[in-house]
């Protein structure tokens, strides 16, 4: 290698909602800074990467979404590696490391970067650094940067072991280097642990390089590294002190039981605060600010709102239709979906900016800088969170309080709290003892931050925490329930109101965030449809939404090409776009061969939520549709004391059971295509 020449690696990343991206982007900038040249690329840029002659340390960064799924931007690739013609001597020639994305709250933790580790492995490539395995429901950070401390020298050392050493087998076997810090042997523990148990809930990483038992929490809790859990016991009567008004016999979000009461407790690592925030009273007339996205952004009008179920014994369903007419650029097809930007509701805002004491605050301009002393690495002001705008803004916007608070949040809150007992629970539920109760009373409830703050009054976090610990807030994404061949810009879609019903720590039920605003703008079969023009009627609804194109979710290219459609509720929606641009593309060209169409949908019942049900027998009788298959689930049945079974269907699978034979041979002999929504 020339003396000058910058060491060179190439940094992969998958991922669905952006962590990945942004820790990749992070780790090429910082790249720089340590004198290497990262070639980034994302894993569907086939044509930037060539593996199968790369000579330079793969670095990959990657997350798992779905179940256990790639991320959409990595499904090419999982799928390439796992092709079954490829030799184990295809990535001989690869030195890689990994980063896994993850959360322990999912069944199967890191599974995309685990299957494309397995899937190099077994091809021959060899890993120069311990793989972490970064979990989101503690705080990516934990892993996150103490794999990052070691991966420059790893980098280094690989590259010029590539560049001295012609076989690089021999050199990737030598690894990991002991020479290396000591973070990459605990990085390895790490790993190990995650991929032995994966379900298991957040375990400070034991220590195989050091003398102490991996089992024992305490003394596991006591090393030095920065992702060192801290080990709190608390006596038995200081744990009923303060708190004792909130211990009952039964446990609640507010109080435990024993064991878990009086047990020491295992709680993550305290994230290391990084912001400042600072507020500036402007008398400047407000300009009106808006929701930004990368992605282009459409205010549009509501035009039209129908509910589609009946009665009160089912979620209600509605349609609502969007007027594209002032958007010529928003040419959507039949199976893309897009993103609705919806705020945080006015009242919990409000409830919030109490809690924080910042009421007055509320207009004025906040400004996030980073803390001179602060001891976290790579820092940076998260950039979902704009410069200069108003704090009611900010958190109108910006910031996701309703997202279910993450253990690394409820620990960083145990340093604001000021009751003891409270401060206790908060431990407990972010410790790995009180694992189960956290899913109980946090997770499994979807507990909201607001509501986390209203159970632990004496809870008063600054302001720059949240900003910290939030996530973005995102705009929630919905199919495309029609086609522009049929509705010329219109675009409609359609949801169900969700409900999260009352529990522990949340005394009311709520609607979610983003169905409980859209069905408060439109009144639904009060104020339908909305028209615009009418003299003295007031203007529709106005919504943001973006587009977001799904290319894997089109109707077969070739129409005589049959198809198979499965779903339920409103998972029919897409179906409904695909079926009237198939019935326009009938009419537009009579003689042209058209494949058969499927349609397997399932509701509660037939008179409360059979959605679409006058549009679906049109199609059929119109030949549009030709198996119409639907099942009821909630419908007395002939025998109710028989298992559901295909005989007797009750969900879109019986009938699928019932129907294998026409299925199979749809999938097997026509080579036709199936569609799963829902
Ligand atoms: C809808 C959804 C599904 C997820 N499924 C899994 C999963 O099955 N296994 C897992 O370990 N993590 C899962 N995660 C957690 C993500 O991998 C984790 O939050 C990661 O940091 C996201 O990174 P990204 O923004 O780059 O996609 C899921 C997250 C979401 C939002």
């Amino acid at each position: 290698m020339p003396r000058e020449a910058k060491p060179r690696f190439v940094l992969l990343y998958g991922s669905q909602k952006g962590q990945a991206q942004s820790i990749a982007e992070g780790v090429a900038e910082e790249a720089e800074e340590r004198g290497l040249v990262a070639d980034l690329c994302c894993l569907d840029q086939s044509e930037k990467y060539n593996l199968e002659t790369e000579r330079a340390p793969v670095v990959f960064v990657v997350s798992t979404t779905g179940d256990g799924e790639p991320p959409d931007n990595a499904l090419r690739f999982v799928k390439s590696i796992k092709e079954r013609t490829l030799s184990p001597d295809h990535y001989k020639h690869l030195l890689y490391a990994l980063l896994a994305l993850g959360d322990t709250n999912y069944a199967n933790f890191c599974n995309c970067g685990k299957t494309i580790e397995r899937r190099l492995q077994q091809l021959g490539a060899k890993q120069f650094y311990p793989t972490g395995y970064a979990d989101d429901g503690v705080g990516l950070e934990l892993v996150i940067d103490p794999w990052l401390e070691g991966l420059w020298n790893a980098i280094k050392d690989a590259v010029s072991k590539m560049a001295s050493d012609g076989n690089r087998d021999d050199a990737a076997r030598e690894i990991p280097d002991p020479s290396l810090p000591d973070v990459q042997l605990n990085l390895l523990s790490i790993g190990d642990k995650q991929n032995r148990e994966p379900d298991s809930e957040y375990a400070p990483p034991s220590v195989v390089s050091d003398a102490r038992p991996a089992s024992s929490a305490v003394s596991a809790g006591l090393t030095s590294r920065p992702t060192s859990a801290v080990s709190t016991s608390t006596p038995k009567t200081q744990a009923r002190g303060e708190g004792a008004a909130h211990v009952s016999l039964a446990a609640s979000l507010r109080s435990s039981l024993p064991p878990l009461s009086e047990s020491s407790l295992n709680v993550p690592a305290l994230p290391p605060p990084y912001l400042d925030v600072t507020f500036r009273e402007t008398d400047a007339v407000e300009q009106a600010f808006e929701p930004s996205s990368k992605e282009t952004l459409y205010q549009v009008p509501i035009s039209k709102a129908v509910q589609l179920s009946k009665g009160d014994s089912v979620k209600t369903a509605l349609l609502l239709e969007l007027d594209i007419s002032g958007c010529p650029s928003l040419t959507y097809q039949p199976g893309d979906a897009f993103d609705v930007f919806c705020p945080n509701r006015a009242e919990e805002v409000d409830q919030l900016l109490h809690r924080l004491g910042l009421q007055d605050q509320r207009n004025h301009r906040v400004q996030i800088t980073l803390r001179e002393d602060t001891k976290k690495k790579g820092a940076q002001v998260p950039p979902h969170i704009p410069q200069n705008v108003p704090l009611l803004f900010l958190l109108t916007w910006c910031l996701e309080i309703r997202s279910v608070p993450k253990k690394a949040f409820l620990r960083a809150l145990v340093e604001h709290t000021s009751d003891s007992g409270q401060r206790r629970r908060l431990q407990e539920l972010c410790s790995k003892q009180g694992a189960s109760d956290y899913s109980l009373y946090v997770r499994e409830p979807s507990l909201s931050v607001s509501e986390l703050l209203a159970a632990f009054p004496s809870c008063s976090p600054p302001l720059s925490l949240l900003i910290e610990l939030l996530p973005k807030l995102q705009p929630r994404p919905y199919s495309a329930a029609s086609s522009r061949l049929r509705h010329p810009e219109k675009l409609r879609f359609v949801f169900s109101v969700v409900d999260f019903p009352a529990c522990s720590g949340r005394p009311a039920g709520r609607r979610g965030l983003c169905t409980g605003w859209l069905s408060d703008l439109v009144n639904p079969g009060l104020a339908l449809p909305v028209k615009a023009e009418s003299p003295g009627s007031p203007a529709p609804p106005k919504i943001h939404v973006s587009l977001r194109p799904n290319c894997s979710f089109r109707l077969p290219p070739d129409p005589s090409v049959p198809f198979i459609m499965i779903g339920p509720g409103t998972g029919v929606a897409p179906f409904i776009g695909f079926l009237q641009q198939r019935e326009e593309e009938r009419t537009e060209k009579p003689e042209a061969e058209f494949g058969e169409t499927w349609l397997f949908f399932g509701c509660r019942y037939r008179d409360r939520d059979y959605l679409f049900r006058e549009e679906l027998e049109h199609f059929v009788s119109s030949g549009t549709l030709n198996h119409l298959k639907v099942c009821f689930s909630r419908e007395d049945r002939k025998d109710e004391q028989e298992p559901p079974s295909a005989a007797q269907p009750r969900y879109v699978q019986h009938n699928l059971l019932l129907c294998r034979q026409q299925v199979s041979d749809i999938l097997l002999r026509q080579n036709g295509y199936i569609y799963v929504c829902g």
